[in-house]
């Protein structure tokens, strides 16, 4: 394996077994906390059309993301792992059913990959992302191919600890925009929204909600 390669792996080793051992209910307020977070991140945007993810039992957001989302988004697409690990999108519309690799899928009509080049803003899993605005994932490859197709900010939910000075890269990893994170170890209670130095649009954006802050 060359050592890129196996960095990454022993990287997503060590973040998968740390959120195993994430306590219940440590989780389950992070995971609320987030939730929040996201939602009021998604207020800022007010997206007609988003992206999102249906988090496992150990990824960040909880059982509670999805159903968030849609109180507040018209319209949220979820992710469908293809053969190939590229990934098509279905409207979330709360029917759902099981995937490969223990993943929760949406049961409506399939869009096609390109369908998500609509949406104005995108929340993504990862197990960590860099300053850079790389980001590790589970291995498929699968948002290295979606990132090119997406032109809105693109943002991730991550637990303390999980957004690092960098990760391993390869030339195929794609940036994203910002990540939503807590610090330790307080920060299950209150994630920010952190900026990466991966995205122009996520500067424009937080420039203008800058000078709004700003009172100018
Ligand atoms: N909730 C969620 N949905 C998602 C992703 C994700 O990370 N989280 N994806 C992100 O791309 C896509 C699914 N991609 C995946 C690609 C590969 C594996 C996978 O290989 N899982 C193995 C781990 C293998 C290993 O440890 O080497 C497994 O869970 O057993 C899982 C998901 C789309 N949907
Ligand atoms: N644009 C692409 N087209 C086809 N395969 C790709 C592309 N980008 C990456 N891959 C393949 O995906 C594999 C895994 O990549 P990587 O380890 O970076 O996944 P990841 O970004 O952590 O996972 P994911 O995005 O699914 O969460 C690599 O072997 C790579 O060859």
């Amino acid at each position: 394996m060359p050592p890129k390669v196996s960095r990454k792996s022993e990287l997503r080793a060590d973040i998968r077994s740390a959120r195993r051992r994430l306590p219940a209910s440590v989780k389950a307020a992070a995971d609320q906390a987030l939730v929040d977070a996201v939602v009021s991140a998604v207020l800022q945007v007010r997206p007609t059309s988003m992206a999102a993810y249906v988090p496992t039992l150990s990824e960040p957001g909880g059982p509670r993301l999805v159903t968030a989302l849609q109180e507040v988004v018209p319209r949220v697409l979820l992710p469908i792992l293809d053969d190939d690990l590229d990934l098509d999108w279905a409207v979330a519309d709360g029917s759902f059913t099981a995937g490969r690799f223990g993943l929760i899928e949406p049961a409506g009509p399939r869009l096609g990959r390109e369908a998500v080049a609509a949406v104005e803003l995108m929340l993504l899993p990862a197990l960590a992302v860099a300053h850079d605005g790389l980001r590790l994932g589970q291995g498929g490859g699968s948002y290295d191919r979606v990132l090119p197709r997406v032109s809105g900010p693109t943002i991730v939910p991550l637990y303390p600890g999980e957004y690092v000075p960098e990760v391993p890269a390869e030339p195929h990893d794609r940036p994203v925009c910002g990540v939503l994170v807590g610090n330790k170890p307080d920060g299950y209670e209150q994630p920010h929204l952190y900026w990466t130095n991966g995205c122009a649009i996520a500067h424009h954006w937080h420039s203008e909600q800058s000078s709004a802050n700003d009172g100018g």
